[in-house]
């Protein structure tokens, strides 16, 4: 019998047999060789009730956990994007077992904290900076050789601010480019050094690198941050048995201590619907005149839903209806109706509660009527693409007025004037995912539509995006 082990069923096509390799794996997930260009039309009315894929912050962190522990870690709803198979495959590749199920049904036989084995090949993360940065935590707290890589895009990003932490609990930086880039080849101590450490920079990554590296050493790992970033891995720490404990630090601030050298015992995680991804639908419906959509079943942890606060001050008519728990978390659906919406000013506390939704919060503003400034977002330039430039550039071929100033976006939208959005222009994505979404949505709800150079990144966090816009009305072809 074949069984899949790794993969997204049909829909995807990255069904692998029993044993594939490595290379195999990351061969099957979607590779971006010649980019495909898409348009957005401006839609009629956008109508209908549509489910979320699972959040791909908390897909990461099932797998890994999942590796962590002793027993079988049952995933149901994990998202199969490209970064969260890459995941999978690198924790395959550390000793695991990973069984496909069924559509979004994992299962993992994990190895136990102490019990990975050295890879064979390098692990190739892809586009994905939270696989990559968590499991150098991992892998640089055991006694094991493991080089990290990824496409072009993570090949630009800023790793030292993972390895810095690491190096001082005793890990090893065999090889890395200039600056702590990837290719990066780690090795972790046969006894790891316990830390207290401050992140430079509010970063769930950072957090979460230490505190996985924190497991595998004896006594108490504190992570302290001057703004609290999202929290599912003190949650998924808890929930497969770790012993965390959690204190507020200043104003907005957190102090995360972990007792280390727990055993992890499996445990079944639901994974909760992204508010990340529900972001575009979201805004695509504020923006789309007469559109009415509900959202189901979306992740309302308070460390995520920056955006819906925003939107709710910008006068976004969105009700969060049926709040209730589901998997270790608060969910809510989302009824959201086109809304005129107005110009604000964004303070930077919260962007850590929405770091990814800035270039579609870019894009509402784009429609909103005045003024609206987005503050500190300095941690925009090192994600997927400099994010910042992105979206400015991105808006000024729809022919929106944009600035940076300092570490701060503002957006001039065109709501009010009866000007509009006039879009027509095509937008550069730089191998970014959220750049290529925020600018079809902008393209539904512009007078001349709008291009993007390349859709291939969407399958890395939302591989359903075009399906389920088309499904609601949108026009995209
Ligand atoms: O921990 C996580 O799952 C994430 C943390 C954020 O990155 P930073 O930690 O760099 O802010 C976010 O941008 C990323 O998409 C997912
Ligand atoms: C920044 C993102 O992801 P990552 O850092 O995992 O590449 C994102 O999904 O917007």
């Amino acid at each position: 019998m074949h069984s899949p082990v790794i993969g997204n069923g049909p829909r995807g096509g990255h069904l692998l047999a029993v044993g594939s390799t490595l290379t195999e794996i990351c061969a099957a997930v979607s590779s971006h060789s010649s980019p495909t260009p898409l348009a957005a039309r401006a839609s009629q009315a956008l109508r209908g009730r549509i489910s979320i894929p699972g959040d791909k912050s908390i897909s990461h962190r099932a797998l890994i956990f999942g590796l962590l522990s002793v027993g079988e870690t049952q995933i149901t709803r994990l998202l199969e994007g490209d970064d969260v198979l890459r995941t999978a495959a690198a924790v395959k590749a550390l000793g695991a077992t990973v069984e496909h199920t069924g559509e979004g049904a994992w299962t993992v036989r994990g190895v136990g904290i102490g019990g990975l084995v050295q890879p064979a090949e390098v692990l190739d993360f892809g586009n994905a900076g939270t696989g990559s940065r968590l499991m150098m935590g991992v892998v640089g707290s055991h006694p094991i050789t493991t080089t990290i890589d990824g496409d072009a895009s993570l090949r630009k990003r800023p790793m030292r601010r993972i390895l810095d932490p690491l190096e001082m609990m005793g890990a090893t930086v065999v090889a890395e480019e200039p600056g702590g880039r990837c290719p990066i080849t780690l090795r972790g101590a046969a006894e790891m050094i316990p830390i207290t450490y401050q992140t430079p920079v509010p970063s769930a990554q950072i957090k979460s690198a230490v505190l996985l590296a924190g497991l595998n050493a004896p006594g108490t790992t504190t992570v302290i941050e001057q703004e609290a970033s999202r929290d599912h891995t003190e949650r998924m720490l808890r929930h497969f048995g770790a012993e965390v404990v959690v204190e507020p630090h200043g104003t907005h601030g957190r102090r995360v201590s972990l007792t280390g050298q727990p055993e992890l015992h499996a445990a079944p995680v639901a994974v909760p619907a992204d508010p990340s991804s529900a972001a575009f639908p979201l805004v695509a419906a504020l923006v789309v005149p007469g559109s009415e959509v509900v959202l189901e079943g979306v992740m309302a942890n308070p460390l995520r839903t920056g955006l819906v606060t925003t939107l709710l001050e910008m006068g976004a008519d969105i009700t969060l209806r049926d709040r209730r728990a589901d998997g270790g978390e608060e969910v809510a659906d989302l009824d959201v109706r086109f809304s005129a919406l107005k110009g604000v000013d964004v303070p930077a506390e919260r962007a850590p509660s929405m770091i990814d939704e800035y270039p579609i919060l870019a894009v509402a503003a784009a429609f909103a009527s005045g003024e609206t400034r987005m503050r500190g977002l300095a941690e925009l330039r090192v994600k997927e693409s400099d994010r910042l430039a992105a979206v400015a550039d991105g808006l000024a071929a729809a022919g929106i007025k944009a600035r940076i100033e300092g570490d701060d976006l503002i957006v001039e939208g065109t709501g009010g004037t009866g000007a509009g959005v006039r879009g027509g222009g095509t937008a550069a994505t730089h191998l970014d995912h959220r750049i290529a979404m925020a600018f079809l949505v902008l393209g539904l709800g512009a007078k001349e539509g709008m291009a993007i150079d390349d859709a291939g990144m969407i399958a890395t966090s939302f591989p359903s995006f075009i399906p389920l816009m088309r499904r609601l009305g949108a026009d995209l072809g």
